[in-house]
């Protein structure tokens, strides 16, 4: 949790992974790490947690040690209880208790970030249009064009994919990579996204890779740094500084995305016309630029400035999210290297499988005096499609259990906009911030055995695909406003996974005795010790 940000006030791009990411993680992970005003709970059945002898709040006991803290909370207090952090009084909502707060539009999220950030502001000032406080159309934008049409995005993500990892890693013996992050993964994600949100064309662009990769660091530094104690003044500046252009650091990077875009868009134009012209379809391209623009009136766009000030919103939620994923989930593999082999295993029997019934349908066609055609060709019988993705179960139950493990155990701050009574009777007042207890979500008898232990089969042929959000599973959130991204993100760490075992026989992690430490860092966390990595002879 509180990792999660720099200490530096002088961020560069490699920083990125430093700083919060409100958007993508979660607004309300941003906004437990910026806690100002005491707001204490005035629902006297709702005690508040007893202190450690010698602290005057909960932060250095919750430090210490997350899952002791909550446990003894837990024993003491139920489910439900105070907490003062960070300057804050929060009410710790656990089991099944969580659901309530996730499913009742009387909480806000949204307006928790706000509270401690004042980062609605800074957010509007990057857009035109959509201000109003409750708008979603970021989350429309990709629940559906991204969602529904990841099958098609899939081919240009994998050959992204394969191309920056070819590029900054390629074939090696031993070969030690200290920040695998900003070496290798963030180059692979920023890669893979650009191509699916504006374009091949836009994405060849050095700048807007950069902006892709820098603009979250940029966006930390609006919120600001060392957490430990945030001020109701930080927020109000923050609230009225940005609003000017000159101060905002985000400017530069929707500069960047309207340079890059505006010959793409004028060719694009020309030739839709041409095709119209001459009586043909238009082949639209697939990418989300297109479609933002294709949309421009449902979505309310005033201009491109607009256009491309959205498509940075999607990049803060998403890029920096997925990057500092993917790269766990390659020390998860390294700290567990037993279960490579079997992950190999499986994504030979899927690609061993697709190819046979390409054979076959081949085999059919012939048969019956048809062309086999191209979409049979032989040379894509191995590809990694979004359906041999999905068919790798041990892939996605590793990943999914690396976000069970792994998850910051109090995020998710929610607002309640007006009094709710809970249905054990408790309320929260309005302006009250109900904080979720992940622990309780995901260590719950309900999660199997050794709920404590990293497992990574837990979910094999079992209904818990790792983007089934739900009040078991919440590193997504739930309910309406669960991250709409999870597909791709899932999707693309899967496909992190397989590339990296398909290639690498070996990844170890360079200092071991810091195995622990890595495989409990959330994200944002500092980097702390490097990977080793041996090609497949
Ligand atoms: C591992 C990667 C990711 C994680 C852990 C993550 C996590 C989250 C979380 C916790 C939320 C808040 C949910 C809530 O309030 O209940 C969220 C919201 C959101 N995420 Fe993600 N996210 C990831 C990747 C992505 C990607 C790739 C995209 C876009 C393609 C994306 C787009 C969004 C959007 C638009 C929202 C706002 C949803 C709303 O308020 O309705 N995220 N994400």
């Amino acid at each position: 949790m509180l990792g999660l940000v720099s200490s530096s006030s002088t961020l560069v791009a490699t920083d990125a992974f430093k700083v919060i990411l409100p958007i993508g993680i979660g607004f309300a992970s941003a906004a437990f790490l910026t806690m100002k005003i005491v707001t204490p709970n005035t629902d006297k059945s709702i005690q508040m947690a007893s202190l450690r002898a010698g602290d005057s709040t909960h932060d250095d006991e919750y430090t210490d040690d997350q899952d002791e803290f909550l446990a003894r909370c837990e024993e003491e207090y139920g489910p439900v209880f105070n907490i003062l952090l960070l300057n804050k009084t929060l009410t710790v909502v656990s089991g099944r208790l969580i659901r309530e707060v996730f499913m009742n539009e009387d909480f806000s999220a949204s307006d928790a970030i706000d509270e401690f950030t004042g980062m609605r502001a800074f957010m509007h000032s990057m857009i035109k249009s959509n201000k109003d406080v409750d708008n979603r159309i970021i989350h429309e934008v990709v629940r559906d064009n991204i969602s529904p049409n990841l099958p098609t995005f899939t081919p240009t993500i994998v050959e992204q994919l394969e191309i920056q990892l070819e590029k900054c890693l390629g074939k090696c013996e031993e070969k030690l990579i200290e920040n695998p992050l900003t070496s290798v993964l963030q180059e692979m994600i920023a890669g893979a996204m650009a191509n699916v949100f504006v374009g091949p064309e836009v994405a060849k662009s050095r700048k807007v890779i950069n902006t892709f990769i820098t603009c979250t660091a940029d966006f930390g530094k609006v919120l600001g740094n060392s957490f430990r104690r945030k001020s109701a003044w930080r927020t109000f500046t923050t609230r009225t500084k940005y609003r000017t252009s000159l101060l905002n650091p985000m400017e530069k990077h929707i500069h960047v995305l309207v340079e890059a875009t505006t010959p793409v868009i004028l060719e694009r134009r020309r030739l839709e016309a041409e095709a119209v012209a001459a009586g043909q379809d238009y082949i639209r391209p697939n990418d989300i630029l297109q479609r933002l623009l294709d949309n421009f009136d449902k979505y309310n766009f005033v201009d491109q400035e607009d256009v491309c000030g959205h498509l940075l919103l999607l990049v803060l939620a998403s890029v920096h999210t997925t990057s500092d994923t993917s790269t766990n989930l390659l020390y998860y593999l390294a700290a567990f290297p037993q279960y490579q082999d079997q992950l190999y295993a499986e994504q030979q029997e899927v690609l061993d499988g697709q190819q046979r019934e390409r054979e076959e349908l081949r085999k059919k066609r012939l048969e019956a005096g048809e062309e086999v055609g191209e979409d049979l060709d032989p040379a894509h019988d191995r590809d990694l499609t979004a359906a041999a993705i999905k068919k790798m179960v041990h892939m996605d139950s590793f990943v999914r259990e690396i976000f069970r493990y792994r998850t910051e155990r109090l995020t998710l701050t929610h607002r309640a906009r007006r009094d709710v009574t809970l249905s054990n009777g408790m309320v929260l007042y309005k302006g009250n911030n109900a904080i979720i207890n992940m622990k309780s979500a995901h260590q719950s008898p309900d999660q199997g055995e050794d709920v404590a232990e990293f497992r990574p089969w837990r979910f094999v042929g079992k209904p818990k695909a790792a983007t089934k959000a739900g009040s078991d599973f919440l590193p997504f959130g739930m309910g309406r406003h669960a991250c709409p991204g999870r597909f791709l993100a899932i999707q693309q760490l899967k496909t992190v996974g397989v590339l990296m075992i398909s290639k690498y026989s070996k990844i170890q992690i360079q200092d071991p005795s810091k195995t622990n430490k890595v495989l409990r860092s959330r994200i944002g966390e500092p980097i702390v010790t490097g990977l080793i990595f041996t090609s497949r002879q």
